[in-house]
């Protein structure tokens, strides 16, 4: 693992699956691992440090998994401590479990700080010493690339400059490929981690790499600060998951490298996978990504106020500072009360392509959507409720149901798992339809009625499912009285598509997105959308 001085290589190393999966709320089963190894492979990342074979069988597991599972791009890391204290290599359960795995590259962390020999592993300072260059010297031995992780290397430093050095010399000549500096506590400052790592990259020699957490939300600046300093191997997770406020996140770290600082990570033909890559592994985690990621979240390339919006058709780099392609992420133009006609006109264009800005009906329809903001609705994530507005104003609306008449029945007992019963009438020109379904809950009950019997006459609903239900209280002040906001979202196997309804009573407000959901359906089939 030599850095290249043509094209200023950085190395990047995911340990999502290792000091992710140490984050809260974080657990991936040995299919979800393999999932997420593979996206990271196809994304080009060079290391992945996909688990600790000494905390149980799952890591055991997914590395004998991963011997017959053949990476294009991406090396996998075995991760572990140094031996214990007072033992010797060969005995230790740790180091044999890591040898275990049968990686060519593994990861062990060792201690920096003096105050942490002494109070955690409560030996002494040489005996650590020993501990690191024993452990690596091993693992040399039987054919390892060692990437040796200092941990609390900038604590360490702070408090005892010379041993924290000693620490790090040790591990390099035992023979470590990479030593990487920790900031294990995340909150060291930027500068201070720049400076230090330049410290270390001039007095050590040889590869040099940085880990950083995000305690105080400077993970990335300190990972940057880190390469400027002369680092060439940068760990981190994908979508920043880790222990406590999580790590250095490389879907902002990568692109800023290799589009703002002119380093080389990954192939240029595989930096438009990045927002793929990062909501799968989110997916997959079962977290929702954040909207406001940079680069990568929805929100990244999105413009709401009318004046952004207005410029950013004038030209893009207004507002944006890359195109959003560059990292397969895209433009959002988002319709709202502070949006002006430049942004309903995008809108409205998807519809009626010939339309223009001045046209009487791009007003009205502002005026109706600021009227419906007032009422509590709100169009920015509920796309398909304002191409129907939108094709309401245009007249070219055909409304393909009418909903009648609805019922709702509960059972009146305390099982949370009691069912509740929808009838609903639905009439479509001189036919009609009257339906009873049963649900978890009344929302349910009347989603499902309400799909039965519009399916009767458009059978197509047949695959149209709810997948995604939430529920806002828009005026909190008038407490049980208050208004509500629900958006749903709807999938038919193909596309997925939201909608929204607000009432003072959760059921009517559902309903209006349910209806919305079944009506943005009919009218795509029927082309009008
Ligand atoms: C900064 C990091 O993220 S490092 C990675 C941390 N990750 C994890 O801890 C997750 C995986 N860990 C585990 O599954 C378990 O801790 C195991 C299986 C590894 C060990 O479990 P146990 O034997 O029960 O030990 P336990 O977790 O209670 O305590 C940790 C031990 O590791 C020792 N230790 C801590 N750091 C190091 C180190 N760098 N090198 C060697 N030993 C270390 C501690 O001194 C302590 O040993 P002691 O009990 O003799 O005092
Ligand atoms: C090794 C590691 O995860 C840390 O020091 O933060």
């Amino acid at each position: 693992m030599q850095a290249n001085p043509q094209s200023q290589r950085v190395w990047l190393c995911d340990s999502s699956l290792r000091d992710g999966s140490q984050g809260k709320q974080i657990a991936f089963s040995v299919a979800d691992k393999i999932d997420i190894i593979r996206a990271l492979d196809e994304q080009g990342i060079p290391f992945i440090e996909a688990g600790n074979p000494s905390a149980g069988p799952k890591d055991v597991q997914l590395f004998e998994r991963m011997r017959s599972i053949p990476l294009q791009n991406s090396r996998l890391v075995a991760f572990g401590a140094t031996r214990r204290k007072n033992c010797r290599p060969q005995d230790d359960v740790g180091l044999q479990a890591l040898l275990a795995a049968g990686t060519e590259y593994v990861t062990v962390f060792g201690k920096s700080w003096d105050m942490q020999v002494d109070q955690v592993l409560r030996t002494t300072l040489e005996e650590n010493l020993a501990m690191i260059s024993d452990t690596v010297a091993n693992l040399v031995a039987q054919g390892r690339q060692v990437l040796y992780d200092a941990e609390h290397f900038f604590d360490g430093y702070r408090h005892n400059p010379t041993y924290a050095m000693q620490t790090v010399r040790a591990a390099r000549q035992a023979g470590a490929t990479c030593v990487i500096l920790c900031d294990t506590n995340g909150a060291a400052l930027p500068a201070e981690v720049g400076a230090v790592t330049a410290q270390v990259v001039r007095q050590l020699g040889g590869e040099v790499g940085i880990h950083c957490h995000d305690d105080i939300g400077c993970a990335v600046a300190a990972s940057l600060a880190a390469v400027e300093a002369g680092a060439r191997h940068v760990q981190g997770t994908f979508v920043g998951y880790g222990e406590r406020c999580g790590n250095a996140n490389l879907s902002t770290i990568l692109p800023v490298l290799q589009l703002k600082m002119g380093y080389s990570c990954v192939a240029p033909q595989q930096l438009p996978l990045l927002t793929g890559t990062a909501r799968h592994i989110a997916d997959i985690s079962n977290v929702i990504l954040r909207s406001s990621l940079p680069f990568v979240g929805s929100g990244a390339f999105s413009h709401k106020a009318g004046m952004h919006v207005d410029a950013v058709h004038k030209n893009s780099q207004t507002f944006e500072h890359i195109d959003p392609g560059q990292v397969g992420n895209e433009r959002h133009i988002l319709i709202s009360e502070v949006g002006g006609k430049a942004a309903l006109l995008h809108s409205v264009k998807k519809i009626q392509p010939d339309i223009k800005k001045d046209d009487p009906v791009i007003e009205q329809i502002r005026e109706t959507i600021k009227k419906k903001e007032m009422e509590g609705y709100q169009y920015e994530s509920a796309e398909a409720s304002l191409k129907l507005l939108i094709l309401g104003h245009l007249k070219r609306l055909k409304p393909h149901f009418k909903l009648d008449m609805y019922r709702i029945m509960g059972e009146q007992n305390s099982n949370i798992f009691s069912l509740s019963t929808a009838i609903v009438k639905v009439t479509v020109g001189d036919g009609w339809e009257m339906t009873a379904d049963e649900g978890k809950g009344p929302v349910n009950a009347l989603d499902k009625a309400t799909r039965k019997a519009v399916t009767k006459f458009y059978p197509a609903i047949q695959k149209v499912r709810l997948i995604d239900y939430k529920v806002r209280v828009v005026d909190q002040n008038t407490a049980s009285a208050a208004r509500v906001r629900v958006l749903i979202e709807t999938s038919d196997g193909e596309e997925t598509w939201t909608t929204v309804g607000t009432s003072r009573d959760i059921i009517k407000a559902s309903l209006r997105a349910i209806v919305d959901s079944l009506e943005y359906k009919l009218s795509r089939d029927d082309g009008s959308l």
